[in-house]
């Protein structure tokens, strides 16, 4: 699995030395209308810049036929503090088979979850001139709006736009845009609770202290970003998201209900159903390091669609920005040592800014 990613992730840049295709990126990038502004434009046909070759779309398309459901759990009484050992159970299991599960009975209210999608949709509908301000492709920005934001490195662009904000403790509300900003400080409130209440459970899955990954701050640190996948013309020329792995240690994702989200499992494509009122949780790759390969951080992506728009938010949990991470050293032992070596986390996030969404391999980088 990972050798086919990194075959088609080449890391070899060349879209950034193709002039044509630098010129096509620019202008695209210079409208700051994304994706969108291209159906706004009622274009017939996707931009070159979008299309992927047929051979790597023949494989592509081979997916969501199969048997294989993602893991959903009920998570009722994880308020009450002591989680049952069913609960606890079906945790690991879909920890370390599938990296994915989806929640229900969460504790966070459906409105919060309707009003967070219709605040991004709004943002994205918004006229071009307010839009306009946010568009940024500088990191630093706490909130930026752009189309991918791997655009000049990547070998395809993805059929999306996407409205980030970083480290959102730290931010003050003005910054957010109006129309999504109640909706985000709202949603924010209650994704940082659940969070911590993810971070116990996957302790007690490790068979670690209950506040082990807690204590390591693995719910400290995160990044909201908020995706808009437009009706596409030529779904069959494209992607929503190419294949990757989440860089941080937990993503908890909503998404509306049009089904194009697919995560990889025993080397096929599964598709993850929407379900009202559900989120999707996955392991990261910083999670898969820290567990020491007993969480898996598993490959997804998305489809694009003739319908449209799809809305998606995904809580990246990055870690604490000052610490080091390395394998637990309760999960190693003589027969079964570190796996990968430590692991500075400004490092780690620099690295993965530097490199294209389909380039990531963060562990084979750390693996030692
Ligand atoms: O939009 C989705 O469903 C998935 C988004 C995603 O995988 C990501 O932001 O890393
Ligand atoms: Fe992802």
């Amino acid at each position: 699995m990972k050798k086919k990613m990194s075959m088609i992730g080449t890391g070899d840049f060349s879209a950034k030395l193709d002039p044509e295709r630098m010129k096509e990126l620019k202008a695209f990038d210079d409208t700051n209308a994304g994706v969108k502004g291209l159906v706004d434009a009622k274009l017939a046909t996707i931009p070159k810049i979008f299309v992927r070759p047929p051979e790597e779309l023949a494989e592509e398309l081979k997916s969501g036929q199969t048997d294989y459901k993602v893991p959903i759990i009920d998570l009722s009484d994880i308020h009450k503090g002591n989680f049952s050992k069913e609960i606890i159970e079906e945790v690991r299991f879909a920890s370390e088979k599938w990296g994915f599960f989806q929640v229900v009975n969460h504790g966070i209210p459906s409105t919060v979850l309707d009003e967070m999608i219709d605040g991004v949709r709004l943002f994205n509908e918004e006229e071009l001139q307010v839009k306009k301000k946010f568009y940024s492709r500088d990191h630093l920005k706490k909130v930026r709006f752009n189309s991918n934001y791997d655009l000049y490195k990547s070998r395809f662009a993805n059929w999306r736009d996407t409205l980030t904000i970083s480290v959102p403790h730290q931010l003050d509300p003005e910054e957010l845009p109006a129309t999504c900003r109640k909706a985000t400080l709202e949603y924010i409130k209650h994704i940082k609770i659940l969070g911590e209440h993810l971070f116990e459970l996957l302790s007690e899955a490790l068979g670690l202290k209950v506040d082990h990954l807690r204590k390591l701050g693995c719910a400290d640190g995160s990044t909201i970003v908020c995706h808009y996948y437009p009706a596409c013309p030529n779904p069959e020329l494209t992607l929503g998201a190419s294949k990757h792995s989440d860089p941080g240690t937990l993503t908890v994702l909503l998404q509306s209900q049009i089904c194009s989200l697919q995560v990889l499992h025993e080397g096929e494509w599964v598709n993850v159903h929407p379900i009202p009122g559900a989120l999707v949780i996955n392991i990261g790759d910083l999670l898969q390091i820290i567990s020491n390969d007993r969480l898996k951080s598993v490959e997804h992506r998305v489809i694009a669609r003739h319908e449209g728009p799809r809305i998606s938010v995904a809580c990246f949990f990055t870690g604490s920005s000052s610490m080091m991470y390395s394998p637990i050293k309760e999960l190693t032992s003589e027969n079964d040592p570190a796996r990968y070596r430590e692991v500075v986390l400004s490092e780690y996030i620099s690295r993965f800014m530097s490199l294209s969404l389909d380039d990531k391999s963060s562990l084979d980088h750390y693996k030692q």
